[in-house]
């Protein structure tokens, strides 16, 4: 099975967890465009989603299911979300598609974060991947700077602006042994939006597609 085979198969198998007549999280990039697609088969049995990003805005509302404010919603039973990283206590690094700031408010949001992912994300220790961190654009080389002291060597991710008109910095040659504690780090850094470390809140249930099919892995 190719990469993106296994993209598809965990993007559809996550419809089990979408209730009936609610409104569903929904994540950014390859694979949840998968989940996005499998959701529009369903869609006259749901109220609408919730989006982390303008493009998977822009594909929920071509597929006719409508797109609410995450102010207009008071709860989500569901946030159904890619990663490019997992380790075995299910803490994640996202943001590779730039969206990590509103994923990371709807996931706090949801009561099950639940990640879908190829079984090339799985790591016993993150960090390969390199780090983003959204970033103020003024705060950019202040940022950088202080992530070079906790032992990362930041780059700047050249012509991209989140939706929310930040700037990304990629964090490299990182070895994440204590995730929490440097997610907390980052984030206390003036002039960091998010950090794409999803350490305090994990997912809860991953689905990992493999050649012998989707694993579910349920905390
Ligand atoms: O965090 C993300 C976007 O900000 C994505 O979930 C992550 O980059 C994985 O992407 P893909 O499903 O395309 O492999």
């Amino acid at each position: 099975m190719t990469q993106d085979e296994l993209k598809k198969a965990v993007g559809w198998a996550a419809l089990e967890y979408v209730q009936p007549g609610t409104i569903v999280g929904v994540g950014t990039g390859s694979t949840a465009a998968h989940f996005i697609d499998a959701l529009g088969s369903i869609k006259h049995q749901i109220e609408g989603a919730v989006s982390s990003s303008d493009a998977s805005t822009a594909r929920l509302k071509s597929l006719g299911i409508q797109v609410f404010d995450l102010n207009e919603v008071d709860a989500l039973s569901i946030y159904v979300d890619g990663a490019d990283e997992i380790n075995p206590q299910m803490q994640m690094i996202k943001g590779g598609g730039a969206a990590l700031t509103r994923e990371k408010i709807i996931a706090a949001v949801a009561d099950k974060f639940i990640c879908i992912a190829d079984q090339s994300k799985q790591v016993d220790v993150l960090g390969k991947f390199p780090l983003p961190v959204e970033v103020i654009p003024m705060a950019r080389a202040f940022v950088a700077r202080e992530l070079v002291k906790l032992g990362g060597l930041p780059e700047y991710r050249q012509n991209v602006l989140t939706d929310n008109g930040n700037i990304i910095l990629d964090v490299h040659n990182l070895q994440i042994l204590e995730p929490i504690a440097l997610e907390k780090a980052i984030n206390a850094l003036p002039g960091v939006v998010t950090v794409g470390l999803f350490a305090s809140r994990g997912a809860d249930v991953a689905l990992i597609g493999t050649a012998s099919g989707v694993k579910t892995i349920d905390n």
